[in-house]
């Protein structure tokens, strides 16, 4: 009991260090958790929602980050990863380094782990909660795929190589699969740009099926905001654009008034 009000507290004071936004402390309500009898203010929630997902430095720790090349890669997917990867950083005149158009966006099995006071919130939070995209320990069965931003042109597009564990119909990527891998791109994309938001609305249209095995590409761009709500389309295609397999377009709710 003593550990846990101290991991709370040490959370507390690193996340207050953060200052995320002054609207959080706002709006005090009490709000039952559904599986037991503990109690959150709604401030508390949107507290841990805003450690958890909000794009910003991670601890000293070092993390492994899933969305860095591992022996699994093929060499269409390492192609393409290199492909975006170079336009990251590009070299002045005088030879300096500078940032590129786009980022790579580095990916890890818990975000809360790795945000500032998450070490400790992650403790008592569902401890064994792992993101569903990273948690297949063998390297290259499940999602394997690295996200890249541009912000200038409001677009992400994911290199996305589907392994042996995402079969739907025989040698091909389960619909669920391709929904959930759309729904990660495009949310990464709606937080990156505009601070934690949540996908209200997700429409699918599957046009051509992916080869198990495959890799393709997940582009994403941002169409336009209304208030809280955030409008994204998306287009599942062959690594070398040619073939359309999947379409969608996503509606993300913000979760705050501040923008990030
Ligand atoms: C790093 C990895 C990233 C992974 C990203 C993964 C993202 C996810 O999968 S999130 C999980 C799946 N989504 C959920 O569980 C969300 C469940 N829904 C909710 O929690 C709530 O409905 C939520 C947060 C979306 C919106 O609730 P709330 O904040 O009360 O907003 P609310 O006031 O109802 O609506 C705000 C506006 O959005 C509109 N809106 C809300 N939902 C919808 C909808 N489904 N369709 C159309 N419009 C909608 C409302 O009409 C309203 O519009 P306006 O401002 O013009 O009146």
């Amino acid at each position: 009991m003593l550990r846990h009000r101290l991991y709370i507290t040490r959370a507390l004071c690193q996340f207050m260090a953060c200052k995320l936004s002054t609207g959080l402390f706002r709006n005090i309500l009490k709000t039952k958790h559904p599986t037991g009898d503990m109690w959150y203010t709604r401030s508390c929630l949107q507290s841990i929602l805003a450690v958890t997902m909000a794009p910003r430095p991670f601890s000293s720790s070092q993390p492994r980050d899933y969305s860095l090349p591992n022996t699994s890669w093929s060499s269409e997917m390492l192609r393409l990863y290199e492909h975006y990867n170079i336009m990251c950083e590009v070299e002045t005149e005088r030879g300096d380094k500078i940032k590129g158009q786009w980022t790579r966006l580095p990916s890890y099995n818990r975000f809360l782990k790795y945000a500032p006071g998450g070490q400790y919130l992650s403790k008592l939070l569902l401890a064994k909660a792992r993101l569903f995209t990273r948690n297949i320990e063998e390297q290259g069965a499940g999602f394997e795929y690295v996200v890249f931003e541009n912000k200038q042109e409001k677009t992400c597009v994911c290199v996305f190589q589907a392994g042996h564990l995402l079969e739907g119909p025989p040698g091909h990527v389960h619909g669920g699969a391709i929904a959930t891998i759309i729904d990660s791109v495009t949310g990464t994309h709606a937080t990156c740009h505009s601070g934690p938001a949540m996908t209200a609305n997700l429409t699918i249209n599957y046009r051509s099926p992916i080869p198990l095995g495959s890799v393709v590409l997940v582009h994403s761009s941002l169409d336009k905001i209304e208030g809280r709500k955030i409008f994204i389309s998306c287009q599942v295609t062959s690594s070398d654009g040619s073939k359309l397999h999947t379409e969608a377009t996503a509606l993300f709710i913000r979760l705050f008034e501040t923008t990030y």
